[in-house]
This record gives structure tokens, C-alpha cells and sequence, in this order.
């Protein structure tokens, strides 16, 4: 765990000073010959609809590189989003003859509504029961576009769809249909980089260290969802305008298969990964035409290569190359210089930051944690101790906010957190490690850092990214690891990992810093080195309420202790006092 020698670095400001449009100028310059070129080469109509068809479907997908590669959220209704959108643009254009702009843009907030109300009645549940409700709207929508013949014609579908009049022409429609994609596909790509997308990608590496660093995880999922759909619909629409005719077969479950699987084979997290999968996916089967002849031989070879790149590229063609790329920029690029980390630990209430009164935490039958008292002086290090399973952890849980207490009441700072999500704590100042190391894993260490940074209420750090990215350096460089800032999480021995923890809750400048047992897994060495660690901490007036097993460290660091065994408080006071008491010493080495 010894801090790595530092390289020369780069002052901070360096890094993101041009613009953020001239930085991306030559992405701009490449979608601008890509909307002069589809507008002015002359494909016959074969190549059209295939390019056409490509532009609008990966619009679709970028919604799932959002939902999924980004936020970790399986949607299996994206045709039912697309289609939405496309019946909107069918229906309005043709039947209510509406011009398509509005009926794009209408198109669009049906999706998005849908979305959210979806997502807002499901996204608690997550996992594979999010998969089934999701399945089952995509159904719903199908046989509403079946049988509401009414309203959408039924099997027949709806045809002769109007174009806007500014790109009547095939052409030109394409060359509209390109730029939107590549608008689409710019704000997706950096949606990533901003506070939102950071949240996304925090809860879909774990949901708990995003909760515990003050993301509100419901409403990521719920945003990421209905952004998702939102671009399905969008996608549809254009889809419509396109092709002037949308029956109930284009939007089935089979295509929401389709979109996932472009998306998974090109690399969900990228927006290039979806649009590298949605053209394979759409190429593939014309490459493959001259085998149409022998029954059975063109599906053959085109699952085998989709299996052989799910197999050997998990995250995708893109997600193999990025993550290569990652590699390569850690060890080329210099980390950032940085002042020293400053904490500025809040002083609203009085001589006790923290104040727990009869806290109690039963799993049905067992008492887990009973009726505790805790008083945590502000500056000082504060232990609380036990033998294993007495109920220390479940203590944090519950001050953290990821259990809901039975009983009892928890003031931080003067403000009662008892009933507060685990973010709104997080924003009232408490900071948290955990006993199983919980990090980001697809991000850098910088990246993981930054999190913790963008806590809300954060006074240490100014506005904008670059602020972020200064406040994290000087976190990492506190830990010594802050020449190590763009590796990649799985690059870090397990110690190192503890410490980009601890560095992540401090870039957080919090008022109270909840450390459970940070030397386990350690050795001695790494334990003497966090030991110095903590004490810096401490120098600057953090208060900390750590849990851990090792008595030297205990004993060293922490002025104050509370035992509890059984879930029940056994002891309390002045360190040295209460590791002589006779209780305490029977809970540990058990009575004669
Ligand atoms: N989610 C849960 N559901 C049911 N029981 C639980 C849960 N979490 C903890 N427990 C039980 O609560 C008791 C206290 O566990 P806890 O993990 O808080 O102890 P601990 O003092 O932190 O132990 P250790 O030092 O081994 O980490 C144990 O009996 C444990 O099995």
C-alpha cells in the first residue's frame, strides 16, 4: 500500500481548458461531411432504405446505450417506445393531418411520458423482474397497435405517411435523419461526463456506494429510463417519416430483441459501440445474402458471429477497444497536480456530531442491534467494537441509511437523519467506507473520486468539472495514490482499493466519517500506513466513527469506545478505561 512515486504532473486547469465544442471540433467536422454526403450521393433505393433504416435504428439503441450501458437497466420494450413514436408521426400526419414536426415532437413526449410512468412503477424492482415488466408493456403496446383498429388501423398499418416539406426529397430526408443521429449521438456520448451521467454509471456499478455518496438512485433510474424512450420515440418517428408506412410486425418484441442485441454487440456503454452494433446487425445479413440459397447455412453463420463476439468481447467490439484504450491513456497520461486536500468538516451543532439514542434493528426475530446509545464527540476518533456478528455493521447500515431502523433516533450534526434516504444523509455530511470494498468498477480511480466530490453540499469544491477533477486529485494525492489517477479500478491490489475508498469519501468533505473495518484484509505493513493515514485525517478535525477488530489500531487511533455484544451496548468511554473493562474483556475472550 506504499503511495506510488509521483511523475512530473500538469497543473490541473490544463487538462479541459479549450472549450468543450473545440475540443469535439473534429467530430462536428466528420457528422458534417456524413450530412453532405447523404445528401448528395445518389444510392439507389435499395442502399437508401438500408441507410435509412441503419440512421434511424441505432438512434434507438443509443437510448439503450442510456439506459443499460449507462444506468445498468434492462428495458425490453424499446420497439413499443419506437413504435409509439412512429404511430404518433403515422397517425398525425395522415388521419389528424398534423404537421410532422408536431407530431414528432408529440410522438416523442408520449414516449418519454410512458417511460417515466413505466419506470416510475417498476424500476424499484430492478433485476429480472424488470426484464418480465417490461416484456409484458412491450405486449401491451403490440396489441393495442393490433386491435385498436380504430385508432391504428390494425394489422393493415398505416400508410402514405407524411414527410416535413423541408426534406420532401428521399435524399434529403436521409441527409436530415444523418444529422440527428449524429446530434443525438454527440449528447449521449457526453452525457457520460456530466454530473448525471456520473450518477447513472455510479448506480450501475453499485447501486449502494452511489446511494451512500449522495446519488438519489430512484430518480437516476428513472431519468436514464425515460431518456430511453424518449430516443426510441424520437427514433420511430423519424422512422415513420421515412419509410411512410408502420404496421404492428415493425414493433414486436422480436425487434426489441434486435435493438438489445445491437446494442450488446457493438458495446452497450458507448453510443460509437451502438451505432458500430446497429450497423453490423443491419450489414451482416446482406453480406450473408449469397448463402440464402442453402437452407439454413446464412442464420447458422450469423449466430456463430454473434456468439463469438459476445464470447470473447463481453463489453462489446467497442467496449474491447475502449477499455484497451483506457489502459494505454493511464500509462501515457500524467495525472494532474494538486494542492493539498483541505477538510473543512461543517460545525452547525454543538460538542457532539453525531448523537444516537435507542437505536434498534431486528431481522424478524433477531435482535440485530438493541436499544444503543452513541455519542460521537466532534474531532476525535471514535471506536465502536464488538466480536463478530454483535451488530457493529448493522449499526452503520442503519446510520447510513441502508437499513431502516426499528427504533431509535440519529442526529447528525443537529439535523435528525432517522427517516432520510441514504443520498440526503450523504448531503447532510456523512461520509461511509465499507467492509467489502464497494467502488465503481468500470471507472478510474479520478473517476470514482469525483464521485464523492460531487456530493450535494460540498463546499470544497468550486463549480464546474474542473473544480471536481481538482478536489479528487487532491483526495487521491492525500491517499498517495494520486499518480495513479486514470488506472482502472481493476488495476489496484486490494489495500490501494481501500484507500481510493477512503479518498472518495473525503473528496466529500464530509462531517462525520464512517469507516468500517478499513485494515481488514490488510497487512502489516498496509496497517501501519493506514494507521498514519488516519491520523492525518483526524489533524485536520474530521470525526470518525470506524469500526475494526484490530485492537492496536484501535487502541492508537481512537480516543473514545463503545462495545457492544449481542446487539446490546456493554461498554462506553475513554479508550484505554473501557478495553480493561471486565465485560468487555469476557465478550472477547469469553468468561471462565
Ligand atoms: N440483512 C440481514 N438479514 C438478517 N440478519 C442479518 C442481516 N445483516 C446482519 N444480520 C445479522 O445481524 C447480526 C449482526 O451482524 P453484523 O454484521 O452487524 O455484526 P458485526 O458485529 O458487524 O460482525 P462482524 O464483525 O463479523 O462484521 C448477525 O447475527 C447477522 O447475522
Amino acid at each position: 500500500m506504499s503511495a506510488p512515486s509521483d511523475n512530473m504532473p500538469i497543473p490541473a486547469q490544463a487538462i479541459h481548458s479549450k472549450p468543450l465544442l473545440v475540443r469535439h471540433l473534429p467530430y462536428f467536422i466528420g457528422a458534417a461531411i456524413l450530412v453532405v454526403l447523404a445528401a448528395n450521393m445518389n444510392f439507389d433505393g435499395y442502399v437508401h432504405n438500408i441507410l435509412l433504416q441503419a440512421t434511424t435504428f441505432a438512434i434507438a439503441v443509443f437510448g439503450l446505450s442510456v439506459v443499460l450501458g449507462l444506468c445498468g437497466q434492462i428495458n425490453l420494450a424499446q420497439a413499443a417506445f419506437f413504435g409509439l413514436g412512429a404511430y404518433a408521426v403515422g397517425i398525425g400526419t395522415t388521419d389528424l393531418q398534423v404537421s410532422f414536426w408536431l407530431c414528432l415532437i408529440g410522438g416523442c413526449v408520449i414516449s418519454l411520458l410512458a417511460g417515466a410512468l413505466l419506470g416510475a412503477s417498476t424500476l424499484r424492482l430492478g433485476g429480472h423482474y424488470l426484464a418480465m415488466v417490461t416484456i409484458s408493456f412491450q405486449q401491451i403496446v403490440t396489441l393495442v397497435m393490433i386491435n385498436a383498429i380504430w385508432l391504428t388501423h390494425g394489422p393493415d398499418g398505416v400508410s402514405n405517411i407524411r414527410r416535413p416539406d423541408l426534406f420532401q426529397s428521399s435524399q434529403s430526408y436521409l441527409a436530415f435523419c444523418v444529422a440527428m443521429l449524429a446530434i443525438v449521438g454527440y449528447l449521449v456520448w457526453h452525457l457520460s461526463d456530466t454530473k448525471l451521467g456520473r450518477a447513472m454509471r455510479a448506480v450501475r456499478d453499485n447501486e449502494l456506494a452511489a446511494g451512500v455518496n449522495g446519488i438519489d438512485v430512484f430518480r437516476t433510474k428513472i431519468y436514464a429510463f425515460a431518456l430511453c424512450a424518449l430516443l426510441g420515440g424520437l427514433a420511430g418517428g423519424l422512422f415513420a417519416g421515412g419509410f411512410a408506412y408502420v404496421s404492428p410486425d415493425q414493433f414486436s418484441f422480436a425487434e426489441s430483441i434486435v435493438f438489445l442485441t445491437m446494442s450488446l454487440l457493438g458495446g452497450v456503454a458507448s453510443p460509437i459501440g451502438s451505432a458500430i452494433g446497429t450497423g453490423l446487425l443491419i450489414l451482416i445479413p446482406e453480406w450473408l445474402r449469397f448463402l440464402k440459397s442453402v437452407p439454413g447455412l446464412y442464420l447458422a453463420i450469423y449466430g456463430l458471429f454473434v456468439i463469438l463476439i459476445i464470447r470473447f468481447m463481453p463489453d462489446g467490439i467497442w467496449g474491447f477497444v475502449a477499455d484497451a484504450f483506457t489502459r494505454w491513456r493511464a500509462k501515457i497520461k500524467t495525472p494532474p497536480a494538486s494542492a493539498a486536500l483541505q477538510l473543512k468538516p461543517a460545525t452547525v451543532g454543538g460538542d457532539i456530531v453525531l448523537e444516537v439514542t435507542g437505536l434498534s434493528k431486528y431481522f424478524g426475530g433477531l435482535k440485530a442491534v438493541d436499544g444503543v446509545d452513541i455519542a460521537v464527540k466532534r474531532g476525535g476518533v471514535h471506536a465502536l467494537i464488538g466480536p463478530n456478528g454483535s451488530g457493529k455493521t448493522t449499526t452503520l447500515n442503519v446510520l447510513s441509511g441502508l437499513y431502516v431502523a426499528t427504533a431509535g433516533k440519529i442526529v447528525l450534526d443537529g439535523t435528525d437523519i432517522t427517516h432520510m434516504p441514504p443520498h440526503q444523509r450523504t448531503a447532510s455530511g456523512l461520509g461511509r467506507t465499507f467492509q467489502n470494498i464497494r467502488l465503481f468498477r468500470s471507472m478510474t480511480a479520478l473517476e470514482n473520486v469525483e464521485i464523492g466530490a460531487e456530493r450535494p453540499g460540498n463546499t470544497m469544491v468550486g463549480k464546474g468539472d474542473d473544480a471536481l477533477t481538482e478536489r479528487a486529485m487532491e483526495a487521491l494525492t492525500f491517499v498517495g495514490l494520486g499518480s495513479r489517477a486514470n488506472e482502472l479500478i481493476s488495476s489496484f491490489s486490494y489495500g490501494h482499493q481501500r484507500l481510493i475508498e477512503i479518498a472518495r469519501a473525503l473528496a466529500s468533505n464530509p462531517t462525520l466519517l464512517l469507516l468500517d473495518e478499513p485494515a481488514a484484509g490488510l497487512n502489516s505493513t498496509e496497517k501501519l500506513e493506514l494507521h498514519e493515514l488516519l491520523k492525518r485525517i483526524a489533524a485536520q478535525g474530521l470525526t470518525i466513527l470506524i469500526i475494526d477488530h484490530d485492537m492496536t489500531l484501535v487502541s492508537e487511533a481512537a480516543q473514545h469506545i463503545t462495545v457492544l455484544n449481542f446487539g446490546r451496548r456493554i461498554a462506553d468511554g475513554e479508550s484505554m478505561a473501557v478495553l480493561r473493562h471486565p465485560d468487555v474483556v469476557s465478550a472477547y475472550l469469553g468468561s471462565e
